[in-house]
């Protein structure tokens, strides 16, 4: 036993010393754009209980919770997201108005094996919950935009993608397989893939050149001339209208072979990149079916900035 008290479980990172004082300007920065727009910020609990991410379906598997049964029997968990308990906290207010949350905290997830990853993942982020469509998508984005120059990192690049387009095509392809060759981006199982099945031209077309759609516009009026499913369509549409009207043309790129990161997302989704970072430093989408789990019909979107990531490419940039 003695020997362990100089060790840490692998769970844990050590302590984070270089830039704490960074973190903090950083977060204070965020902290003023998001109440200058009108977020409350909030300080949520970290105990939540284990059923309300699964009734859920989140897509973080019970394995990734530390949890525990309290006095009542009943499956705790530390926090796994900040999204699904402030859906929680908005459901327990009467009315379904437009409502803006802002949050500072950390999230945990556990790994299999480590391999020196953390569990732990500190996260400033915003929810905008009763803001519908093109509208709310482009108050976020206009956010994400603003919020991007706290972080003092030089390159920074947002992908978009579409999760009513994938949904629509997972439904459509209907065959468990795809996801997982999407998820690869494996441009010739994909190949075998349709191969082995009878899809009209359209479709096998839109699936062969899947794992490569990445890139500007272009690669939504390229998609575009290969659908005809209405809701694909839709989905296409939606960020076609979006790229028109944002502000980040420049930094925008289209990714359609993106997969969920969390199974709630219904419409855009959103990641953050840095050069000098291995993992997006920003998460977000548009998530209008959650609040139906709490008997409300409520459209929302949100996106959330990794700050231990940030810090961690702050200092590569520096080195380089
Ligand atoms: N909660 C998401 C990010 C997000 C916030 N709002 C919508 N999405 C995550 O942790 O990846």
């Amino acid at each position: 036993m003695e020997e362990f008290k100089y060790l840490i479980p692998e769970e844990s990172i050590d302590a984070i010393m270089n830039n704490v004082s960074k973190l903090r300007d950083i977060e204070n920065d965020l902290r003023h754009i998001f109440v200058e727009h009108g977020y409350l910020e909030v300080l949520m609990p970290s105990f939540e209980y284990v059923e309300l991410y699964n009734d859920m379906d989140i897509g973080i598997d019970e394995e990734k919770m530390f949890q525990y049964i309290n006095y009542e029997g009943k499956r705790v968990a530390l926090r796994v997201d900040f999204t699904v308990p402030l859906a929680r906290l908005y459901s327990s207010q009467k009315e379904n108005g437009e409502k803006r949350y802002c949050y500072f905290g950390k999230v945990y997830r556990k790994e299999k094996r480590h391999k020196g990853r953390s569990s732990e993942f500190f996260q400033a982020g915003i929810e905008l919950l009763g803001k519908a469509g093109v509208a709310g998508d482009l108050e976020c984005l206009e956010l994400v935009l603003e919020t991007m120059q706290c972080l003092r990192l030089k390159t920074l690049r947002i992908e978009m993608g579409s999760a009513q387009f994938y949904n629509r095509l997972v439904e459509i392809v209907d065959d468990e397989k795809f996801v997982n060759i999407l998820k690869r981006r494996d441009l010739s199982a994909m190949k075998d893939f349709v191969e082995s099945h009878h899809f009209d031209s359209h479709l096998h077309d839109l699936l062969l050149m899947l794992p490569q759609a990445f890139g500007d516009i272009q690669v939504l009026y390229q998609v575009q001339s290969l659908i005809d499913d209405p809701l694909l369509k839709e989905a296409i549409e939606e960020c076609i209208h979006l790229y028109q009207q944002s502000k980040m043309k420049d930094i925008l790129t289209f990714d359609l072979a993106m997969t969920p990161m969390m199974k709630y997302y219904t419409g855009i989704m959103l990641k953050g990149y840095s050069p000098y970072s291995a993992e997006p430093i920003m998460n977000g989408g548009r998530y209008d079916k959650l609040m139906n789990h709490f008997q409300r019909q409520v459209p929302a979107i949100g996106f959330s900035y990794d700050l231990s990531h940030i810090l961690k490419a702050l200092e590569k940039e520096e080195e380089a």
